[in-house]
């Protein structure tokens, strides 16, 4: 709707469309895939069978992670299109709240500039303000990974734990994200910016974001089988929690959060017992300056 608006001629497809891929990626100057992380490297394989230009930019919007490499959406993309640009776009981005033209900020980042600032222009409006940003990884990791602290925080509202738990919840989130990013070659101040703060904020505070639904549920007692045979949409924390877990094991890196919501998720403690565990670390300094 954003680039139609701007007078962009735009083709959707999904795989239940009636028209081909072939049909609709024909003569493309960008492709921007919105696939659940499930489905990306079969459809960029699809995408790879058909001819296009070589200047056609891709920008993926995927917020999760490969289970079988733990690569980002992006880097796939890249893989299979070693010699096309690829744009990351991620930022606190409800689609609800967007499709009823509230305004809103996005991040469209590249290890091509030019490539990022093509992308600004295409989206942006004066309901919707796109920053470009040079640390694609980043930004992806931001919007990746806050999806598990959205689980965590949808959680402490539906135990009523209250505001302060809820600060302390998305602080410590954040310090745990950027943990796994640095390690992963992201850059900090990504982490602080829209993509990481921003994506945190949007998502740990409503109930339109799919992944704090599944932790308010949870913390209401449903099983995550029942709660994923409701959800409207997908909700990629629960499969990015599982990858993420695996990740920062082989890297060693202390993910206490992440690690509470995955023994929730796998049904082996109730979110009470989670949040006892969490207040009963050791003790310790904020900061490992
Ligand atoms: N960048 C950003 O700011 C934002 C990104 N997101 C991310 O975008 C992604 C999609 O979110 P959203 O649109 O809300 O999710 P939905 O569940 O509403 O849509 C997912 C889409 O992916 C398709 N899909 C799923 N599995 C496959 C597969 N195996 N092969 C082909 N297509 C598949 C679905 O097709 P079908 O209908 O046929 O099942 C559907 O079109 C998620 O990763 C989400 O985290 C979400 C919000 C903002
Ligand atoms: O990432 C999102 C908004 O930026 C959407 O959040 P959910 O996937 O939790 O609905």
């Amino acid at each position: 709707n954003l680039a139609a608006a701007n007078g962009h001629e735009v083709r959707l497809w999904s795989r239940h469309s009636s028209q081909t891929l072939e049909a609709v990626l024909k003569d493309v100057q960008i492709v921007l895939s919105a696939i659940s992380m499930t489905g990306v490297r079969d459809v960029a394989y699809q995408v790879h069978s058909f001819p296009l230009s070589p200047e056609t930019i891709f920008i993926t919007a995927t917020k999760g992670l490969d289970p079988q490499t733990t690569c980002t959406p992006s880097q796939i993309w890249q893989t299979i299109f070693p010699n096309h640009a690829v744009v990351v776009l991620s930022g606190p981005n409800l689609s609800k709240e967007i499709e009823q033209e509230l305004p809103a900020a996005t991040v469209v980042a590249s290890n091509i500039p030019k490539a990022a600032e093509v992308v600004q222009l295409v989206f942006s409006s004066h309901r919707f303000r796109v920053y470009t940003n040079p640390d694609p990884l980043g930004v992806e990791l931001g919007g990746t990974l806050k999806n598990v602290i959205a689980i965590a925080a949808g959680v402490c509202d539906g135990l009523q734990l209250g505001t302060n738990a809820k600060a302390a919840l998305v602080t410590r989130g954040l310090t745990e994200i950027i943990r796994v990013g640095n390690d992963w070659g992201a850059k900090t101040e990504t982490f602080y910016g829209l993509s990481g703060l921003g994506d945190l904020l949007a998502t740990c505070n409503s109930p339109l974001s799919r992944n704090y639904q599944v932790g308010y549920q949870l913390a209401g007692g449903k099983t995550l089988t029942e709660i994923l045979a409701n959800l409207q949409g997908t909700a990629e924390g629960v499969n990015t929690c599982r990858v993420l877990i695996q990740r920062a094991k082989q890297q060693n890196i202390a993910v206490p959060i992440t690690e509470q919501v995955y023994r929730l998720l796998q049904g082996d403690i109730t979110a009470r017992q989670a949040l006892d565990e969490l207040m009963l670390r050791d003790i310790k300094p904020e900061y490992n300056y």
